[in-house]
């Protein structure tokens, strides 16, 4: 069987991983607020925890890995947009509204999530579903002399619990110095944390021991992890921003109500998805949500593909260059394996790239081997345990012939069958040539005809990226081109780097274009082929 080893945050050591019971592993991992669309930097633990998921139902089957991601469906941002909606004049209760907040979000959560070929846990609590749960567990903490309630609040008494800080290897003190700890008056200590709290009249709340409140955000994931998956588990993962202070309470509670169990055993942390060198975040206003880069026609799998080419525990940048190679390069391996019969299993050492600490970008580089070497059944059964070349995935990488597009390629088409006719057969290579780049071959005979092809695609890419400048100049025929009495300067280049070299991300259309050109349609056909213009 293969050893998966782990960088378990808690000893701060790569470890083999032995889980408590092989025929049930069982792993939880910190789910989203539910009051937005989940921007780029969330979608990292999804696909790094997903992947994860993958990995141990490979190596201990299917059926036998628990995966449980909760909803944070309580919060203050929630209410507000809830609260918004009212003022606006909606005529539905606050709650209705909150609930339809809350709804759509998942909804949309489950969309963008789905795109990225992660696959649903096999339980995804909401913490409205287990606020009994919850107010168990708190009773259970004040009993063990851990909490107290103060007006209506409860309290976790940091200083009761001797390894409070172990997580993150720092100590009460230094993390009181450090941290934004909230100093109110009915706290015993200024690092006391809140489990219950009471809520306004008119937002929602459950009835307590302590009156009518709400759960604070830490007791959810300790309570949602006891009721699914036991006092002790496997793995806890989350972003590393999690680390401090929810993941340090999260042990807390959980290791003071249940001291016979162990909480969980390995904990991973991914690291940051930046912008500039600074967290990706709601707060900071410097995020694009997964749903804007899907909507810019960045297929869900290359976003995965990007997310993954960077080994979770470094932090990483968003790079438009970096989409433009992963396209090109998922492209060439759907062609390569789409055909081929899924003979072989995944590849030993890719499966060992994975199993050491998830190490994801070896494991690509191991599938650039795969594709080197022609072992394609491999490539694809190695790259499905990514979550990548996928049965089932949208085929984005052909060319798509909607009914918009189709009308331009025929108008194309149809102008090229007319000047042939008069002969002009400079006109009529050119136009075959724009065809070809956008991914239309063209089959004359007798009767003409086209199709839209990758393979039409890529040797009309081919041959711009391929050629020099003058070169591909010519493949156009701008001389002649030139020489056509009603023509201005048209041609097709690829961008030329510093080193003047042409590069293959882009294909841009300079100059103008003669009159019986249509731009826009150019524009359109080249956009068809899936190539920046
Ligand atoms: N920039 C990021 N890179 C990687 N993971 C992130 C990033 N931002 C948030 N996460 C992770 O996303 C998951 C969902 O977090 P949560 O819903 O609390 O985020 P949020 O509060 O909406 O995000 P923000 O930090 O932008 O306010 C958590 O595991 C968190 O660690
Ligand atoms: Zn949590």
């Amino acid at each position: 069987m293969t050893t998966i080893r782990l960088t378990n945050s808690k000893t701060r050591r790569k470890e083999e991983f032995v889980p408590l019971d092989p025929a049930n592993v069982r792993m939880y991992v910190c789910g989203p607020t539910v009051y937005d669309r989940a921007h780029l930097g969330n979608a990292r633990p999804v696909v790094v925890f997903d992947t994860l998921y993958r990995l141990l139902r490979h190596v201990y089957g299917a059926d036998h890995v628990t995966y449980v991601r909760n909803f944070t469906d309580v919060d203050d941002k929630i209410n507000a947009e809830a609260q918004r909606r009212k003022a606006l004049g909606r005529p539905e209760t606050l709650e209705e509204l909150i609930r339809e907040r809350t709804e759509e979000t998942i909804a949309w959560y489950h969309a963008d999530m789905d795109a990225l070929g992660a696959l649903r846990p096999g339980h995804e609590p909401r913490a409205t579903e287990f606020i009994g749960a919850m107010i168990a567990m708190i009773e259970g903490l004040i009993g063990r002399g851990h909490a107290y309630a103060v007006d209506g609040h409860v309290l976790f008494r940091v200083r009761s619990y001797k390894d409070y800080g172990a997580l993150s290897g720092r100590s009460v003190d230094d993390m009181i110095a450090g941290a934004r700890v909230e100093v109110a008056p009915y706290k015993e200590d200024p690092m006391d944390f809140v489990l219950w709290k009471p809520s306004d009249a008119d937002l929602p709340g459950w009835d307590s021991p302590w009156g009518r409140g709400r759960p604070g955000w830490h007791i959810e994931c300790s309570a949602m992890s006891y009721e699914l998956l036991g006092d002790s588990f496997d793995i806890h993962g989350g972003g590393l921003d999690l680390q401090f202070p929810h993941h340090e309470n999260e042990i807390a509670q959980s290791c003071c109500a249940h001291p016979q169990g162990q909480f969980a055993r390995y904990w991973l942390h991914n690291e940051m998805l930046q912008v500039e060198g600074k967290k990706m975040s709601k707060s900071l206003g410097n995020f694009f949500t997964v749903r804007d880069l899907l909507n810019k026609g960045i297929p869900g799998e290359v976003i995965r593909f990007v997310l993954l080419s960077t080994h979770y525990r470094k932090p990483m940048d968003w790079r438009r260059g970096t989409v433009t190679a992963a396209r090109k390069e998922l492209r060439n391996w759907w062609f390569a394996t789409e055909e081929v019969k899924l003979a072989a299993g995944a590849d030993d050492t890719f499966v060992d790239a994975l199993a050491d600490d998830l190490n994801t970008s070896d494991a690509i580089n191991r599938l650039r081997e795969l594709y080197k070497a022609k072992e394609f059944s491999k490539l694809r059964a190695s790259a499905n345990l990514l979550g990548l070349l996928l049965p089932g995935t949208d085929p984005w990488f052909r060319p798509k012939v909607d009914d918009l597009v189709r009308g331009k390629v025929e108008s194309v088409f149809a102008l090229r069958q007319r000047v042939r006719a008069e002969k002009d057969y400079v006109t009529s290579d050119f136009l075959r040539a724009v065809l070809e780049v956008a991914g239309v071959t063209v089959a004359d005979g007798k009767n003409p005809t086209w199709i839209a092809s990758f393979a039409g695609q890529e040797r009309g890419w081919k041959k711009l990226a391929e050629l020099s400048e003058d070169e591909s100049e010519r493949f156009v025929n701008f001389d002649s081109l030139a020489s056509i009495a009603r023509s201005r300067h048209v041609w097709l280049s690829s961008e030329i780097d510093s080193n003047n070299n042409l590069t293959d991300g882009h294909v841009v259309i300079v100059d103008e274009v003669p009159e019986t050109i249509d731009v826009d349609l150019l524009y359109e056909l080249v956009r068809v082929a899936g190539y920046d213009v």
